[in-house]
Formats: C-alpha cells, sequence, structure tokens
C-alpha cells in the first residue's frame, strides 16, 4: 500500500519493493490501455540499469493476455554508446530481462545505431523518433517541438542524475534538440546518448523510481523537504537546479509520478 505525500507531482511510498514493482506493473498498464484506447498506440521510453528489473510483474499474469503489446512502441530514455551485445547496454539489459519476455513487435523497438560514433548514432536516433511522430506513433506536444511519449519512466541516480543527464553537465542546457550525447559522463562508460530536458517535460506522463537509502539525499533534493505534508520550500529553493536534474523533470502538460520505497523516502520528513 502507497503513502502519498505532498511535493512535486503524485509521490508514492512502498514500505516493500515487491509492492512497488506491483503498483508500477499496474500503472504502466492502464497507461498503456488509455494511449491506446485514445491513440492507437502506447509509447513508452524505458530507462537502463534497475527499471527493466522494476516493471518485471509487466511479463507475468495477467498482463501478459491484458496488454495489447502490439500497439506498444518502446524507446530508450539513454543508452550507453557501446555495442548492444555488451553487458553496459541498456538495450542489451531490456531485451534480455523484458523485451524478450513480452509479444513486442521487434519492429516496434527503436534503439541506436551501435554502429557508428556517438554524436552521428545520437542524429539517427533522433531522426527516427521524428519519423515516429510523423506517423502519429508518437504523439507530438502542443507546447513544444517535442515529441510527447505518452510515458517516460526514469530512475533517480543517487546524484540526483535521470537518463544520463547528470548534474552540472552542459547536456542539461540542451533546448532544442531532442536527443543529444555527451562523451564525460561522470558515470562509466563515459559516452552516451539521451534525451534532453525539453523531450522529458514533454512527456504525457513521467514515472521516476528511487529505491534504497543511496538515493534519499537526491530524493529529498529532487522532491523537496516535506514537513508534515507540505514542502519546505525554501530548502528546496535554495540549492542550484541543475545540480540535481531529477529537479528539473517538471512535464509541461502532463503528470509527475515517483515511486519510492522506504528507504529512498527517508529523508522526505
Ligand atoms: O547510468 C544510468 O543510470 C541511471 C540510474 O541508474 P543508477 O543505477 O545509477 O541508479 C539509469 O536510469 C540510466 O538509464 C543509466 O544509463
Amino acid at each position: 500500500m502507497a503513502d502519498s505525500k505532498e511535493g512535486r507531482g503524485d509521490i508514492h511510498i512502498y514500505s516493500g519493493i515487491d509492492d512497488l514493482k506491483t503498483e508500477l506493473a499496474e500503472y504502466i498498464s492502464d497507461l498503456s490501455e488509455k494511449s491506446v484506447k485514445e491513440r492507437g498506440f502506447f509509447s513508452i521510453a524505458l530507462s537502463g540499469r534497475s527499471v527493466v528489473n522494476f516493471i518485471r510483474k509487466l511479463t507475468g499474469t495477467p498482463y501478459m493476455i491484458t496488454v495489447d503489446w502490439s500497439k506498444w512502441h518502446v524507446f530508450f530514455a539513454d543508452e550507453r554508446a557501446v555495442a548492444k551485445s555488451h553487458p553496459e547496454s541498456n538495450y542489451k539489459l531490456a531485451k534480455d530481462e523484458f523485451l524478450s519476455k513480452v509479444p513486442i513487435p521487434s519492429s516496434h523497438v527503436c534503439s541506436i545505431n551501435d554502429n557508428v560514433e556517438v554524436g552521428i548514432a545520437a542524429q539517427e536516433y533522433q531522426f527516427a523518433i521524428r519519423q515516429h511522430v510523423k506517423s502519429h506513433r508518437v504523439a507530438a506536444s502542443v507546447c513544444t517541438d517535442c515529441p510527447r511519449f505518452d510515458l517516460v519512466l526514469l530512475e533517480l541516480g543517487p546524484d540526483g542524475h535521470v537518463a544520463s543527464l547528470f548534474p552540472g553537465h552542459t547536456a542539461l542546457c540542451v533546448a532544442h534538440d531532442w536527443v543529444t550525447h555527451i562523451v564525460d559522463s561522470p558515470r562509466p562508460p563515459p559516452e552516451r546518448i539521451t534525451f534532453t530536458l525539453p523531450v522529458i517535460n514533454s512527456a504525457c506522463n513521467v514515472a521516476i523510481v528511487a529505491v534504497g537509502d543511496d538515493k534519499a539525499d537526491a530524493v529529498r533534493f529532487a522532491v523537496g523537504h516535506t514537513t508534515g505534508g507540505n514542502v519546505d520550500w525554501e530548502d528546496y529553493e535554495s540549492a542550484d537546479a541543475d545540480s540535481s536534474p531529477a529537479r528539473l523533470v517538471d512535464p509541461m502538460d502532463g503528470k509527475l509520478v515517483w515511486f519510492l520505497d522506504s528507504c529512498a523516502a527517508s529523508n522526505l520528513n
């Protein structure tokens, strides 16, 4: 059962990770059903590492039967510029742990070209997304000229990063591209491709997952310190915004939802 608190977005806190996974699967299933009903498609951008583990329940009942997987189009909120067979590849992790277990057509998975240098791969990925917007498989934002993904699923890093947007990095200031690349990631591997903030903030729904004590400070900083359900905005305003990229996630015409376990939420009150 989730506890919820005042803060930026809907904050759901779970005593156990299994409850979080159960609710996250239900949340994604509900969004999928709504998007397919309204648009005929469901566009989701996955993050790597633990996110794929958090959505694992979708590969079981009832979702294998109830979800219209044929209408899903899968993208990556970020990717490491490594071979897609490399253990550090977000695509490899998603394929091994999720995509190979659900009946999403392989042609509906949009991943990066791992045979070109990172800057070219970023341009090609942006072009591929643009084709999906032209074909309406991905909606277009009416607020910006960005794609409007039905769901961007992010995980909060211990330093406040989301996707491959790291604290203080110039990638946080990219305003006109949908996808950018970095060559100096503070966390290995160094070369990465990532959605920019305008794309993330143009999404219909953004969910940020954080689990574990090591995320507690990043959560407090990103969500804002709450005392008795009210955000201590003084505490929140005092810090530099780009010192926590997750604080810059604020969908213009969409919903932000936090899925936290009690450890990650432990500094919220
Ligand atoms: O490097 C990455 O990190 C983030 C967060 O994962 P974490 O293990 O550092 O908490 C992940 O969401 C992103 O896709 C990945 O490239």
